[in-house]
């Protein structure tokens, strides 16, 4: 983390300097431009003939002003980029290191924090923007009408170059609203990620899936979001300095062109003067127009993301039968199944599950009994394997109707810095009767008196039953166990087995118990075994 924090301050230091480099640099071309027209002042009072070169040298020195504005302009807006990837690294580590409560405290905040600069822009351009337009629009028809009236070929001239701007910018901020969409489209498949996971927090704990999170999270920050918003720094720094150019340079530009016809005879010098204050006043009206382009499809792109984060619509499959309703029977059936790159896993997979009957699921390591858990947990899907609940295919299925339903324990313990009590409960409610029975049934009456407040103190087979325990208290309807007793002595586990039978029967829980202990046979009314590929 420390390293990355160094080059980060080394990358702004970087850019500090870069971008100070051709702001001086950029200055130098103003004040040649500035003097360039000076000078062309001084040889038409002097009575000198008007010379093309210096027309040439304006127009140099204008393009001397872009290439630096633009330089100075690039590192300025990628910074921004750079630091918030760094941030949100940074988060998601964090995230991921911390017990569960961090999610119920920062998350939302964060989330929302997301999309902070698109939410003060939509109030900026709904409260400040249609005022600074109605003023500059009226701004721009009177200087105009001034103009034309006074000196038509100027103002011909004139309008010629600025609608080049215009068109420029209007190209740009186009495209900057197409990106603008993009960027939102990422950041919305970013808030998705985190919004889910804070909805089912517990899920992924439950699961021990953080690095199912943080793998869809990482992917989506690498080659989604900071790309995208590359892209739009950069075209941002392509208006930033056509802008900057246009505010500083065209009023000078308009005194410059207003003497060349002075020298040519078409115009007295006195209107130079209000040319040039006229050329300041039209620069803006321009920049407005195009960036209200912008904003306007910005702020329906916006609308659009916040309706389908905040608004909290319920979830098609959810409609289409009782969320309530308990699991009769889940079918799974995998034609074939292999991770990107290798070979089938699992292959001809067909089996049942019907309410009650206890199923072992047995396989050499290897076999793929882990990877059939996470198909049914819907951690991984294929195309070719389906599984359904209630004869409804699974991933259509919300994660809180998985969280209420279907439940797992990893063959490696999960527990968080907080008592022995609160890892069961993880701070919901539950009776006195409801958590005695479930520390009952996980023989855990003697380490909850020794261990209470020093989770960090049990076995390994001791906090496996307590990440059982967890699970058996929110009764779901099928309550998978990957290898549950590989860690528990033969004592235990005559203890354990007999209760963990009595307590699923007593709250209808199916269990799915993977295992190598033949011990657990006599809990099941059936064994699934898989063969090593
Ligand atoms: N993410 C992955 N990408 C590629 N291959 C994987 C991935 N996860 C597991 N595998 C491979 O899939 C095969 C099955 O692994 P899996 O963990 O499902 O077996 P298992 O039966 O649960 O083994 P064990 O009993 O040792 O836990 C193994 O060969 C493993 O190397």
């Amino acid at each position: 983390m420390a390293g990355g924090k160094n080059t980060m301050n080394s990358m702004v230091k970087q850019t500090q300097r870069r971008t100070l480099f051709f702001f001086l640099l950029d200055m130098a071309c103003l004040y040649g431009f500035i003097a360039a027209i000076q000078s062309l002042i001084d040889r038409l009072s002097q009575g000198l003939a008007f010379s093309p070169s210096c027309f040439w040298v304006l127009l140099g020195l204008l393009a001397g002003m872009v290439v630096c504005g633009f330089c100075s302009q690039y590192g300025f807006h990628m910074l921004p980029v750079l630091g918030k990837k760094e941030a949100l690294e940074r988060y998601e580590r964090r995230l991921m290191a911390e017990d569960h409560s961090f999610f119920e405290t920062h998350s939302t905040a964060f989330c929302l924090s997301l999309f902070q600069n698109e939410i003060s822009l939509l109030a900026q351009q709904k409260v400040t923007f249609p005022v600074v337009f109605l003023y500059q629009s009226f701004s721009l028809i009177a200087g105009a009408a001034f103009l034309f009236f006074n000196e038509w070929r100027l103002a011909l001239f004139l309008f010629g170059l600025i609608g080049a701007c215009f068109f420029l910018t209007h190209v740009l901020s186009k495209k900057i609203a197409g990106h603008t969409r993009l960027v939102l489209d990422e950041k919305n498949k970013l808030f998705q990620i985190l919004h889910e996971n804070i909805e089912a927090h517990r899920v992924i704990r439950f699961l021990n899936k953080e690095a199912f999170f943080s793998a869809r999270f990482c992917h989506t920050l690498e080659y989604g979001l900071v790309p995208i918003e590359k892209i739009q720094a950069l075209l941002n720094a392509q208006y930033v300095t056509i802008y900057s150019i246009l505010s500083r340079a065209l009023p000078l530009l308009g005194a410059g062109i207003g003497l060349v016809f002075v020298a040519l005879g078409w115009m007295g010098i006195g209107k130079i003067v209000s040319t040039y204050a006229l050329m300041s006043l039209i620069q803006e009206p321009i920049m407005q127009l195009a960036e209200i382009r912008t904003q306007k499809h910005t702020m329906a792109a916006l609308q659009a993301t916040i309706d389908t984060v905040f608004v909290s619509k319920p979830r098609k499959s959810d409609q289409s039968y009782d969320f309530n309703d308990p699991i009769q029977k889940l079918d799974v059936q995998i034609e074939q199944f292999a991770y990107p790159g290798s070979p089938a896993i699992l292959s001809g997979l067909s089996f049942s599950i019907e309410a009650g009957r206890h199923t072992k699921l047995a396989g050499p390591s290897g076999a793929g009994k882990s990877t059939l858990i996470a198909l049914i947990m819907g951690v991984l899907q294929g195309k070719d394997a389906r599984v359904c609940f209630n004869g409804v295919d699974g991933s259509s299925l919300s994660p809180a109707w998985r969280s209420r339903h279907v439940l797992l324990v990893d063959q490696k313990p999960k527990w968080f810095a907080v008592s022995m009590l609160d890892n069961i409960t993880l701070g919901d409610s539950f009776s006195k009767a409801q958590i005695d029975e479930v520390i009952h049934a996980c023989v855990l009456e003697d380490v909850l008196k020794e261990h209470s407040n020093a989770i960090h103190e049990l076995s390994q087979g001791q906090a496996q039953r307590v990440s059982i325990a967890r699970m058996l208290l929110r009764q779901p309807d099928v309550l998978i166990l990957d290898e549950p007793i590989s860690a528990l002595d033969e004592r235990t586990v005559a203890l354990f087995l007999p209760r963990l039978k009595a307590y699923a029967q007593q709250h209808s829980i199916t269990l799915l118990i993977s295992s190598h202990n033949e011990a657990v046979d006599a809990l099941c009314a059936q064994t699934i075994a898989l063969k090593k590929a």
